[in-house]
């Protein structure tokens, strides 16, 4: 029998703003074999945002229950509201193959990374401090405090960069998603020739005839 092969997981991680979600939402249309893991989290939703498909949006209790019967992967405190990643998901999907992506910050990353250390994490970084308080601002889903918040919050997030093992600058657009895409691309192909990948193949070279 040969061993079981599991996907591999991506983080990927950004100040507010920097265009993370934008990323992400077209990396996976462009690569429809990644799973995005849906988190737990205590922050409200924005207007369009809905239960399971963004995120799963729970009170504050439910949300220390979850931590205190040990769900999480992993879990941390973001611009004053709670997130989580769920394990049965992620690891369900990695069992079965499947490549997994989560959304999640630098405290997150860190968390994962003592656990998975395989894991692949990519930090997103905007170009500028302007042009990233200029996103912020034209996304047009927050009120001018959690901007404010969020934008403080950037520089502590932006230090944990180097924690990352890629950085892209999301600067344009496409050049950005170019940027992901190769990095998938190429995790996954140096994957597809390690070589517990192909025992059976050497088994049936070395059978006897
Ligand atoms: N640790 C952790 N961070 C998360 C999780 N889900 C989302 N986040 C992070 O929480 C931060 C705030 O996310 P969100 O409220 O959606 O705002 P946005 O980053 O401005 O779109 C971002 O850095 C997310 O990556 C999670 O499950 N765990
Ligand atoms: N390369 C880019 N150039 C200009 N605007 C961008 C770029 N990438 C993302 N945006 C815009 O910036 C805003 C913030 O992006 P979003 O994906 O919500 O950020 P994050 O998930 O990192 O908080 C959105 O309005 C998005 O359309």
């Amino acid at each position: 029998m040969s061993a079981n092969h599991g996907g591999t997981l991506f983080i990927v991680a950004a100040p507010s703003g920097a265009g993370k979600s934008t990323l992400v939402n077209a990396l996976l249309e462009r690569e429809p074999g990644i799973s995005l893991s849906i988190s737990h989290t205590t922050r409200p939703p924005r207007p369009g945002e809905q239960y399971g498909r963004h995120y799963y949006f729970v009170e504050r209790a439910e949300f220390e229950r979850e931590v205190a019967e040990g769900i999480f992967l992993e879990h941390a405190e973001v611009h004053g509201n709670f997130y989580g990643t769920s394990c049965k998901t992620v690891q369900e999907l990695l069992e079965q193959g499947r490549d997994v992506l989560l959304e999640i910050d630098w405290q997150g990353a860190a968390q994962i990374r003592k656990t998975k250390p395989d894991c692949v994490s990519v930090f997103i970084l905007p170009p500028s401090r302007t042009e990233l308080e200029r996103r912020l601002r034209g996304r047009g889903s927050d009120s001018e405090e959690v901007i404010e918040r969020r934008l403080r919050n950037s520089r502590g997030e932006i230090a944990h960069a180097h924690e990352f093992d890629y950085i892209v600058v999301n600067d344009r657009f496409e050049d950005a998603l170019d940027g992901i895409q190769a990095i998938v691309r190429a995790v996954r192909q140096r994957s597809e020739l390690q070589c517990q990948r192909h025992e059976a193949l050497i088994g049936e070279l070395l059978a006897e005839d």
